[in-house]
């Protein structure tokens, strides 16, 4: 059994818990629940903003722990003023040591996108993503069939949700596209085996239908390497690690994003 293989595993039981203590209609009920999702192209082809979707990430099962003393309010602000199109936090507990409650903390101190980054494999987190104020959800080609991917699309969309589809390679890429995804990210990690290469990144460039925006995920941890990934196509980079693994994260993103700018 593989990390993903675990994680959806445990994932499953996380699910079936939370469906007992918190119903569909007390999410619904929540704050957020009626709030209208920003819209993620806006920010991310915003001109004033960098692209970058920063991420808020305590620990990993490929690096352990991270980072474990940053606050998510103090951190995702710095993010935000350092130029972020949108923010990514990490909900999942047992294997991240995320926190929906960490996403809760992030909507009320931000007004930027927010991405609810976790393992969905359940239309019931859709509902929860919304009503803890995400705007948009991750959904992983890996772990998912191109009839759950296209129905949590649905749902998500239905709740005015963006999509940003996570692909590894070309045979996940085709067939799990559908007109309910915003944004196609690349993982340049392999999540079987947490090898990491950015040529995963430029090899599945050409091959991403012009109308999705283009994220390219993981391992990304200089300037010049977004330079690069920008003349293959690339509108959006997802960096957790790079950042995180500092003692100020807000800081050394608005250090690297100085960077960016002078290359
Ligand atoms: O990061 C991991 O070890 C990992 C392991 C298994 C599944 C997912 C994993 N990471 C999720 C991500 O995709 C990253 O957190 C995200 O792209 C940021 O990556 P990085 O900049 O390398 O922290």
């Amino acid at each position: 059994m593989n990390i993903l293989d675990k994680i959806v595993l445990r994932k499953t039981e996380e699910v079936e818990q939370a469906k007992k203590l918190v119903s569909i209609k007390e999410l619904e009920a929540g704050v957020y629940f009626n709030r209208t999702p920003y819209v993620l192209k806006e920010f991310i082809l915003d001109p004033k903003r960098t692209g970058i979707i920063a991420e808020f990430k305590r620990r990993s099962p490929s690096k352990g722990i991270i980072n474990d003393r940053s606050a998510v309010e103090e951190v995702t602000n710095g993010y935000a003023a350092a130029g972020a199109s949108a923010i990514s936090v990490l909900t999942d507990i047992d294997f991240f040591g995320g926190h929906p409650n960490d996403l809760l903390a992030a909507r009320a101190a931000n007004s930027v996108p927010l991405l609810r980054k976790d393992f969905m494999i359940d239309e019931y987190q859709i509902v929860e993503a919304k009503a803890l104020g995400a705007d948009i959800i991750l959904l992983i080609a890996a772990i998912l069939t191109p009839a759950q991917i296209e129905n949590f699309g649905r749902l998500a969309k239905s709740l005015g949700l963006n999509v940003l589809l996570e692909v590894h390679n070309l045979e996940e890429l085709q067939r799990s596209i559908n007109p309910y995804i915003d944004a196609i990210g690349v993982n340049n990690r392999n999540l079987a085996d947490f090898s990491v290469s950015i040529q995963t990144s430029f090899d599945l460039a050409d091959q991403i239908p012009k109308e999705f925006l283009k994220i390219s995920e993981s391992a990304i941890s200089d300037p010049q390497t977004i330079k690069q990934l920008k003349t293959a196509g690339f509108n959006g980079f997802l960096i957790g690690e790079n950042f995180m693994k500092t003692s100020d994260p807000g800081a050394a993103m608005h250090q690297f994003v100085e960077e960016l700018i002078s290359v």
